[in-house]
Parts: C-alpha cells; structure tokens; sequence
C-alpha cells in the first residue's frame, strides 16, 4: 500500500447518519458527560472535604484523579463519537503531489497553486498505467479536494439535472462564491437559459451588430500610425475590443460605448479572480479575514456598485416607455431585455439584472480574449498558416458579398486552427466540474458520496496520443482536415463539444455561450488577419503560458509587432 493510500485509508468515516441526528446525539453525550461532572461535584465526589468521598476501592487522592481523568476520557470520546459521525462521507482515492507521506497537506497545496501541471500530469500518467484502483486521482487544493475522474462518465453523466450534479454549485465552489458576489447565480439560470433560448438561436442575425462593433472599436483602439510595423500591446487590445462587442450584445446601443461600463465589465473579473487566486492558497478558515484585507476584494465590491449605478437607470428608463405604451417605442433587441423580459419578481430587480450583467461580463470577456490571444501567438509562432487564413477569409467574405450569417460557417480553416489552439492552450487543465449533490453510484459501481467535487482531465485527454494521432505536435488545420470527410463535415468544429473535446464543458451544463463565442473570435481574426501583419519583436518568440492553480493564461503583457495591411 503506498503512503499515499495510507494516508487516505486513516481518514474515512463512511457511517452514513445525518448530520442533525448525530449532533443531537453528541449534544446528549456532552450534557451527559456535564452532569456527571457537576452532579458528582454537588455530591462532593470530588470535593475536597475527604469525608464525603466515596469509598471507590482506592485511596481518596487516587480516586479523584480517577474520576478526572473519567470526565476527560467521557468528553475525549463524545468528540471522537461527534466527528466521526458529522465528518462528510468521503470517496476513497490517491492524492498526486505529495513528495512525502509526512509533507503537510498545505505546501501540496500550495505546489499546486503553482506547478498544478505537474501534478495532474502525475495522476494522468498513473491512471494510464494502471497505477490507481479505479483510474481516479486527489488534488489537494488549498480551498478544496478535487477528484479528478475519467472522461468515460461523461455519458452517463452529462444530462444529469442540477438537484443531482451541480455545475453551478462547481463554479460557485471554485469562485469562492460568497468572496466574489457569485452566489446570486444560485438564484436562477435567468442569463444561461437566455443565452441558449435567444441569443444563440439568433446569432445569424447578430452577425451585422458584432461586425459594426467590431469595426468601431478596431477604429477607436487600435494605434493609427501602422504604416509601419510597430509594437503593440496585444492583449489590451484583444481585450478592449472584446468587451466592447460584448457590452454592444448585453446592453445595446448607447451604453455599450460607456467608458464607465467598459473599464467594469473587464476589471471586475480581475478583481474577482485575483481575490480568489490569493484566498485559495490559504486555509478556509483564513478567508473571512484575509479577503476583507485584500483590495481586490474591495474594488470587486466597487465594481458591483459601479454597475449597479449604471445599469439600474437603464432598466427604470426602459420599464418607464414601455409602459407608456408609445407605438414608437421599439423595444431593444439585446441580452439585457430578454433577461428583463422573462424575469419572475426576484431576477428582475434592476440591482439584480445589473449584478448578472456583470457575471455575464466574467464569463464571456476574459475567456474569449483569452482565446483570441493564444491563436495569435500560435500563429505568430507559425506564420506559414497567416496566408492560407487570410485566403479563406477573403474568399468566403468576397463569396457572400460581404459578412453573412452563412459566411463564419464556412471559414472551417480558422475554425479548426482555433480548435487547435484551445488544444494546446486550454482555458484549464480540469474541466467538467461538478459537486454530486446526492449520494451517486456510478455504472461501474463506484459510489460517489455527497459533496463530492469531481472534475476531468481535459487538457491530457485532448493531449493524449492514443485518443488522437500526433497529438504532441501543433497541426493548425487538424480538423480541417477531418471534416474533409464528408461523414465528419460537421463534426470537429471549435465550439462544439463531446466526451474528449471539454473545454467548454459537455451536455447539459456546457457553456451556453460558446457559439457566440466562436463567431465573434473568427469575426475578430479575420479582420485582423486581413487587415494587418503581425509578428514577434526581434529576438522574442511565443510567451510562455501562465498558470494559476489549474487554470492557464496567455501572457498578458506580451508584445506583437503590428503592422496595417494595404487593402
Ligand atoms: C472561448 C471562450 C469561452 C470559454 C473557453 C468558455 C468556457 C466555459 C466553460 C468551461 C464553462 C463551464 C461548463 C461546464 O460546467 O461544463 C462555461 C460556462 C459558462 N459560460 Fe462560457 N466560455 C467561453 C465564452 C463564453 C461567453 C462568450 C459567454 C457569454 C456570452 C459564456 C457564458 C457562460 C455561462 C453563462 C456559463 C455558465 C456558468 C455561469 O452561469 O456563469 N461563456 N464556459
């Protein structure tokens, strides 16, 4: 047995008892063990007048030694009998990561943070060769265990409904829900079931709004004088441009171009995440007062207020035309007023809608960015691929006769080096998280207690050699060519997902904002593709990814060389 099986053998309470019955039972035993005390003391049992001792068959200082010693074992066991009973059931796995059996848990942790890599490379490769009884390894996250599963139950569990595997309870859980004012997504599913029942389902008409955005903020944001190649900051860039086209789709015309809003909408989900990032280091039992010390907590509450401030007078000043029934008045068509629109009482609190536009802003800006930065510096890295995209672009652009809702469908070169470099450049290394919420038993039999946090290995999964040919080396038009088969021809594309392609999750919960995602990432690439060149500074190659915990980033302050095209 290794050490690392030893040490999860000693920990695992599995007496199923619920937490209330077992309280009141360890609450009896506590009072018990009281009574015993004081009665005895009233009594004078332990009283130090030796006349009134009980003759115990010991001699009186040995008799209220013993009786002491009684009273501590009778607490010593009540604790042992309380925690035992209340300890949440746990499921029985390996951690990766510790280099001893004696290592405290927390500088695991704490590796993790930073070199998380290396630990789920550790429990991919055992769980490959066999090493771990069910193929299932521990991270010892600072905040949380995460128990990494296999992609072989994504079928089974991919429909599965919230009251029994939460996703929303995993991305509270991994957001430190209540330290970064995301427990409101507990409330309702108002934004994700508006994304799923209009905005995707309307994309083709949107493709005229984001090119008109698009093009504003290409206008307004990038540098004038590139005549010349000359050296830009990227990913601000990337990012500006990005949030613009966001805020153009959730909150529509002319808010979206409120600077105030902007500059939210992008530093809230760097104040929340940097918030986070610290407080998972340390023992939840910290958090309470470190994240109160911290700026960034205090700046993602100012962000809050800030979009509150914005966004409450909007909703009063569309509520307010409506309801004078003006035939003028033509409702707006954007996130904002589909959320407004099917909202019960609760959701449609304007400090309501306002908080979720700004969740709607952490989930889509960054992420998206993210992506779009990681293919330019792939293709930087790889300019033989600049030519045969800019080609495609100009083809099915001039083919359509311009931007049409056909017309992303068919860039299927860029849509597969996009795919490509997700792959090698994932938004995490865990994907699919989720917190089972009812005792479950897996197909195979594994029994999965409630409260359990699981997620999978998305990023070896896609990386793994024996689920994809070469898939150690960089192939930009990797799925171009699958879909070259005209079996496959709408199979491998960017934003769509199954059970080994889970960077934007799978089934049920997968990220209902991914398809507006792709468009707007090929939208943004083709223009710059065909717009301008790009390359490294002298002496300067691809940066280096960052990591934080299981997540990866582009590097932000990275440089390009940028240079405007001649039309
Ligand atoms: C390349 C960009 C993006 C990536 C990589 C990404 C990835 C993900 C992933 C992995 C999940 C979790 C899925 C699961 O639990 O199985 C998710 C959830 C979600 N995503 Fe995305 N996403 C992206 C862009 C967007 C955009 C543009 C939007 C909005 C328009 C969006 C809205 C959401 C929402 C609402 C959720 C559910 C969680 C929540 O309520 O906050 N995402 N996304």
């Amino acid at each position: 047995m290794s050490c690392r099986s030893i040490r999860q053998a000693v920990s695992f309470p599995v007496v199923s008892i619920s937490p209330s019955a077992s309280s009141l039972i360890s609450h009896h035993l506590i009072i018990s063990s009281f009574q015993l005390f004081t009665m005895e003391n009233s009594t004078g049992y332990l009283s130090s007048d030796s006349h009134h001792a009980v003759n115990l068959g010991m001699d009186e200082p040995t008799g209220k030694f013993g009786l002491y010693l009684m009273t501590i074992g009778a607490i010593a066991l009540v604790y042992l009998v309380q925690s035992t009973l209340t300890a949440p059931k746990v499921f029985k796995a390996p951690f990766v990561g510790f280099r001893s059996f004696w290592e405290p848990r927390f500088l695991v942790g704490l590796r993790f943070s930073n070199g998380a890599l290396k630990q789920v490379t550790e429990g991919y490769s055992k769980f490959k060769a066999g090493v771990f009884e069910h193929g299932m390894f521990k991270i010892a996250r600072n905040d949380s265990d995460i128990l990494v599963i296999s992609n072989k139950y994504v079928p089974e569990l991919r429909s599965l409904p919230d009251e029994k595997l939460s996703a929303i309870r995993g991305h509270i859980k991994n957001l430190l829900g209540k330290y970064s004012t995301t427990t409101i997504l507990l409330e309702s599913d108002l934004h994700t079931r508006m994304l799923q029942t209009k905005l995707t389902p309307n994309l083709g008409s949107f493709v005229g709004t984001i090119e008109s955005e698009l093009e504003y903020g290409l206008e307004v944001e990038v540098p004038k004088d590139l005549q010349e190649f000359k050296q830009v900051h990227i990913y601000e860039l990337l990012l500006r441009i990005v949030a613009r086209i966001s805020a153009r789709v959730f909150i529509g015309e002319p808010h979206c171009r409120n600077e105030e809003w902007l500059t939210t909408s992008i530093q809230y989900t760097e104040n929340l995440f940097t918030t986070v990032m610290i407080l998972r280091r340390l023992p939840k039992w910290t958090h309470p007062f470190v994240a109160n010390c911290l700026p960034s907590y205090w700046a993602t509450h100012a962000n809050l207020a800030t979009a509150k401030k914005i966004i409450i007078p909007i909703v009063n000043d569309r509520r307010a035309k409506e309801a004078e029934n003006d035939p003028e008045y033509v409702k707006p068509v954007d996130m904002l007023q589909w959320m407004m629109d099917a909202a019960d009482e609760n959701d449609g609190q304007p400090h309501k809608l306002a908080h979720r536009q700004l969740l709607l802003s952490l989930a889509s800006i960054h992420t998206t960015t993210m992506s779009a930065a990681h293919a330019l510096y792939d293709l930087c890295a790889r300019p033989e691929y600049f030519e045969p995209l800019r080609e495609e672009a100009k083809q099915v652009i001039a083919e359509d006769g311009g931007w049409q809702k056909t017309t992303l469908n068919k860039m299927r070169k860029l849509d597969s080096f996009l795919k490509e470099s997700q792959r090698f450049n994932p938004p995490s290394l865990l994907a699919f998280n989720r917190i089972v919420m009812q005792d479950m038993t897996l197909s195979d039999g594994i029994k999965l207690p409630k409260g359990t946090h699981f997620a999978m290995p998305a990023a070896h999964i896609l990386q793994d050699d024996d689920l994809e040919n070469n898939a150690s080396s960089f192939d930009g038009f990797r799925y171009f060519k699958k879909r070259q088969d005209p079996e496959e021809a709408n199979k491998h594309q960017f934003a769509m997902t199954d059970n080994n392609s889970l960077h934007f999750g799978h089934g049920k919960y997968s990220c209902p904002g991914r398809f507006f995602a792709s468009n707007e990432i090929k939208m943004l690439m083709a223009y710059l593709l065909t717009g301008y060149d790009f390359k490294y500074p002298e002496g300067k190659s691809r940066p280096v990814n960052l990591t934080a915990d299981e997540n990866l980033y582009p590097d932000p302050t990275a440089r390009l060389m940028m240079r405007a095209r001649e039309q």
